[in-house]
């Protein structure tokens, strides 16, 4: 018997799912009502099929996966009440702006003029679209026809919104933006989301709680600024460095660490891992070399650094001379 507590939106207990040779073993995780979770991990690790099992696209071995206080892993696509974006928008090229936004409610049986008028309603609170409401796909800037995806589940009587990989098909410019734009949608909507990131940052920056898979396994699971500060292992401390990681093979002897660090940790042959930005400018800290600097944006350079005869990479205000000092502020030994 599962026991699901009241503020509990999603409840995923011992989930398996098997296609073709993958894999995913053994998911577990609650969700609160309302809340945004982002799943981040290397290609081929699941990410998408994890959610297509939560959909009801791929088939549940075994497990639980509770809504509420309904068991839905047995429920058809329909049942679930999931509103899935897909990776390519699921856009149709024949339908124009008002037809492709309404789509659930015409899928629905609701009659076209009134499909139409309530796209255009619902098109009003999404910036820019109305101006394209009688445009097809291919006439449509990038931007919007994300905008068409996310705006489709405003209309559409979900309690759980997928999204898979929402930002992957934009430029740069646009990419930010529409993080920011995603972002606002996701909480004027207020449903459960679960979104497929590639980029740690639009992860860390959208998200209340973060899951890191890997080879069809999940590695942790939390609120994101704790799995961000506090990452269970080597790997999971990679997939959340958007700029990089530094690794050092480091011998730890009576809480000391290249005679300069403290740590409380047993003697033994330890990683030292900390983030480009995570430092500190101290003259007692370690000695490094620039290489080579870049500019990261206008006070700060991501520097490329000599240690010891190892490259290692920091993020340091611009007037910063060659040769400095630093201490990592967030160090993780694994
Ligand atoms: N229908 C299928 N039949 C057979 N294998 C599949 C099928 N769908 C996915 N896979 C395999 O399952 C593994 C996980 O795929 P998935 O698409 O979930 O990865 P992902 O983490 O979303 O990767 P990406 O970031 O590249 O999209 C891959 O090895 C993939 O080849």
């Amino acid at each position: 018997m599962v026991e699901v507590t009241n503020d509990v939106s999603l409840k995923v207990e011992n989930l398996n799912s098997q296609v073709g040779e993958f894999r995913l073993k053994n998911i577990s995780f609650e969700l609160p009502v309302g809340e945004v979770l982002s799943i981040l991990g290397p290609s081929g690790s699941g990410k998408t099929v994890l959610l297509r099992t939560l959909a009801g696209l791929n088939k549940t071995e075994s497990g639980a996966i509770i809504f509420g206080d309904e068991r839905i892993e047995k429920y058809s696509p329909r049942d679930r009440k999931v509103g899935f974006v897909f990776q390519n928008y699921a856009i149709f090229p024949h339908l124009d702006t008002k037809l492709n936004l309404g789509f659930p409610l015409y899928i629905g049986g609701k009659k076209k003029k009134e499909v139409y008028k309530i796209a255009i309603k619902a098109a009003e609170e999404l910036d820019g679209l109305p101006n394209y409401l009688e445009l097809k796909p291919d006439e449509l800037p990038e931007g919007m026809k994300q905008l068409i995806a996310f705006g489709r589940e405003k209309l559409h009587d979900c309690r759980l919104l997928l999204l898979d990989e929402p930002l992957s098909q934009l430029d740069r410019k646009l990419h930010v933006e529409m993080r920011a734009l995603l972002k606002r949608f996701i909480k004027e909507l207020g449903k459960t989301t679960i979104a497929v990131f590639s980029d740690p940052e639009d992860a860390l920056s959208v998200s209340d709680y973060l899951a890191i898979l890997d080879d069809g396994e999940l590695l942790q699971f939390g609120e994101t600024f704790d799995v961000y500060q506090n990452p269970s292992n080597l790997k999971v401390m990679e997939l959340t460095s958007r700029l990089g990681l530094n690794t050092i093979d480091v011998e730890i002897k009576g809480g000391n660490v290249l005679n300069k660090l403290k740590v409380d940790k047993e003697d033994g042959s330890y990683k030292l891992c900390f983030r480009p930005e995570e430092i500190a400018i101290k003259d007692e800290g370690l000695e490094v070399q620039t290489v080579e600097s870049h500019i990261y944006d206008s006070s700060h350079n991501l520097v490329e650094c000599d240690f010891h005869g190892k490259p290692i990479r920091l993020l340091v205000h611009k007037n910063v001379p060659e040769k400095f000092n630093f201490i990592p502020t967030n160090p993780k030994y694994y």
